[in-house]
């Protein structure tokens, strides 16, 4: 078995030296042929590729959060090599709606040595962006904005940036057109999900990776005190359970908004927009998962 492992150096609150050490320690006890190949946010993909022409590795473990994650499924999408997550990031979206282990060793152990692979479906937008959790409009997007550009971090820093957001984020009128029919709503964000989980663990809808489908979530009202009280961490605006419910489910959509409005997927801001183009991509990658997987 020979196993890249992409690690993105800059992922995640703490240092992932940790992390190395065991990946050294368990290819050592199972005898695993491996090779690193640390991103640097520039070029990564022409990088990656590369090292999966030359060393030809029988799988790829995206080692960081959710953007490293869309990184390595991007490589990957069409290839016969399944992706493995080691969730190193601060939100670790998709890891944490797979159900993967939360414990550094047995994570490491997984991606090394897990045999189940099951089908990932991709969301694509506009024909050209790929996302393997989750993209949202409106004030996730603006939050994400506010992170990219500005930096925080505790409590007071996720405070600051999600009542600025909230406050920044006005009521969006969309037309939704999927093939079944048009839809008219009104709300202060909505989410495009592949999985059924914000990274936090809120639940979004009854979807799965591997449905062949997406769910569409308008927010129609957002509780501010709740929010705040409720917030742990950066991402979480979304406390309340109703805010999740109206939710479409479909293969295929047409998004038109009245104005221009923040976007983002899986975590990495991509500016302002009014129209989207999003379809699914079925079972387009591979990913390791644990034998028991519900998800
Ligand atoms: N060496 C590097 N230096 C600076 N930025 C990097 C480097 N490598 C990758 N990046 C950037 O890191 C971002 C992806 O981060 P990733 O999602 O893996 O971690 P995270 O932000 O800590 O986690 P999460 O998305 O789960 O919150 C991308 O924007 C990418 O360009």
């Amino acid at each position: 078995m020979k196993i890249l492992f992409v690690v993105n150096p800059v992922s995640g609150a703490t240092s992932n030296d940790k992390a190395i050490l065991f990946i050294h320690e368990k290819a050592r006890e199972t005898r695993t042929d491996f090779k690193f190949c640390y991103t640097t946010g520039e070029n990564d993909e022409d990088v990656i590729l590369t090292q999966l022409k030359d060393y030809e590795p029988d799988r790829v473990v995206a080692c960081g959060g959710d953007g490293t994650v869309q990184l390595v499924a991007r490589v990957l999408m069409g290839k016969n090599v399944p992706i493995a997550i080691l969730p190193l990031g601060s939100a670790n979206g998709l890891a944490t709606a797979l159900g993967l282990p939360q414990g550094l060793e047995d994570a490491v152990t997984l991606s090394m040595t897990g045999k189940k692979v099951k089908p990932l479906d991709i969301l694509r937008f506009d024909n050209k962006h790929y996302c393997t959790h989750l993209a949202d409009i409106g004030i996730n997007a603006r939050m994400v904005k506010r992170y990219t550009e500005e930096g925080g971090s505790g409590m007071i820093g996720y405070a600051k940036h999600l009542v600025q957001s909230i406050k920044e984020s006005p009521l969006l009128k969309y037309t939704i057109k999927t093939p079944e029919r048009t839809y008219h709503k009104e709300g202060y964000m909505m989410a495009f999900a592949n999985a059924h989980m914000y990274g936090t663990g809120i639940h979004i809808s009854q979807g799965s990776v591997s449905d062949g489908k997406f769910e569409i979530c308008n927010v129609e009202r957002v509780a501010l005190d709740d929010a705040i009280k409720a917030g742990l961490t950066k991402f979480n605006v979304f406390i309340d359970k109703n805010m999740f419910s109206d939710v479409i489910s479909c293969a295929k959509a047409e998004i038109t908004i009245d104005q221009k409005t923040d976007f983002q997927i899986d975590g990495e801001y991509m500016g302002q927009i009014d129209h989207l183009h999003i379809d699914i991509l079925p079972s387009y990658l591979h990913i390791v998962t644990q034998e028991d997987n519900r998800e």
